[in-house]
């Protein structure tokens, strides 16, 4: 379906006014999450517009910092992270931050708090940044449960208890995809009008699909069922063509693909890293959520993404990905070896 060409044809729905309509089904609302959104979205225009002259700009290369993980920062990464907190602070409509870039949670100070928090990866797929390859933004929202002063527990939650999630990918086009538990939607950055416009209405991953994903640089540590099930993608035996293999290393780039086309995404744990790689309240969380919400699943190789309850808030987790039927085959393969 050529979503962008229906777009402009029926409805230029921009992303304020969809939200507002969403918001308008509930009457007691008082309009803080559309607030709250369009601050974020501000964030991606920004980031947006910073990714598309890093080169000119120099934003390329090194900060000389290193975060919380060890991980080198880039400009890019540091700039995005400036950005989005104080989007985010300024809304009025937060109490806690988690960035991926920053050690310890954010507490916002008592006269611009709001009842949202949100755990975010300011820029995802930092190393593709110096080669100009999709890199983008995640986010999670919670909502909080009490009035008292903010602390991490309130950001300790399982995903299934995010009301939002979202990501926006700074690629060929600028694409915002968002879920307020109601399904999934896709905007595309207008750079001529600055308005994300609706173009990917009700986006639903197909049931199976033919590409696997994964960093197979790490086939020698993964486990037993890991290794069946990639072997089983490469070489199926039950007569089915073999899947493709894409990995661009940006898990925004890499699980949008898998949202539109179908397939599945891993990061499984490894003899090197037994937790992954992805971090799971910024990085798996959010992403689940957009799975689950688009009809796929999230699964940690022990149980549903999504009934995780994180000790910390840099924790890590295994996570496999996509479409329906495929991640119900790595379920199975880990259910065999329990
Ligand atoms: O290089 P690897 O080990 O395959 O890891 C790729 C993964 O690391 C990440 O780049 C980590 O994200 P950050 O760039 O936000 O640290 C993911 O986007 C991606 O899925
Ligand atoms: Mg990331
Ligand atoms: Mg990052």
């Amino acid at each position: 379906m050529d979503h962008e060409a229906d777009a402009y044809r029926t409805d230029l729905m921009t992303i304020t006014r969809f939200v507002l309509n969403e918001q308008s089904k509930y009457p007691e609302s008082r309009g803080d999450f559309t607030i709250l959104l369009s601050n974020i979205v501000l964030g991606c225009k920004f980031v947006c517009s910073a990714v598309n002259k890093a080169g000119l700009a120099k934003l390329i290369g090194l900060a000389g910092e290193t975060n919380i993980q060890g991980e080198e920062q880039k400009k890019l990464d540091v700039l995005s992270n400036d950005v989005f907190v104080k989007a985010l602070v300024s809304s009025g409509r937060t109490s806690v931050l988690v960035s991926e870039e920053d050690e310890e949670a954010t507490f916002v100070e008592s006269s611009k708090r709001g009842k949202y928090c949100v755990v975010f990866d300011p820029l995802d797929g930092s190393s593709n940044i110096d080669c100009g390859v999709s890199i983008g933004t995640i986010f999670g929202i919670y909502t909080m449960s009490h009035n008292d002063e903010p602390t991490t527990e309130d950001v300790l939650k399982p995903g299934n208890e995010m009301v939002a999630a979202g990501y926006c990918m700074y690629g060929s086009s600028c694409m915002l995809v968002l879920s307020t538990g109601t399904g999934v939607n896709g905007f595309t950055l207008d750079p001529s009008l600055g308005e994300f416009i609706l173009t990917h209405p009700d986006i639903k991953i197909p049931k199976k699909g033919n590409i696997y994903s994964v960093n197979e640089g790490n086939a020698q540590n993964w486990d037993g069922p890991t290794t069946k099930y990639v072997e089983k993608c490469k070489f199926p035996k039950d007569g089915s063509p073999a899947k493709s293999l894409r990995y661009v290393g940006s898990m925004v780039a890499d699980v949008h693909r898998t949202l539109l086309y179908g397939g599945i995404f891993l990061y499984p744990a490894d003899k090197k890293s037994p937790n992954g790689k992805l971090r799971v309240l910024y990085e798996v969380f959010p992403m689940s959520f957009l799975m689950e919400q688009a009809g796929g699943q999230a699964f940690t190789g022990k149980k549903r993404a999504l009934d995780l309850v994180p000790e910390k808030i840099h924790e890590r987790s295994p996570i496999f990905l996509g479409s329906y039927e495929d991640v119900e085959e790595i379920k199975a393969l880990y259910a065999a070896e329990d």
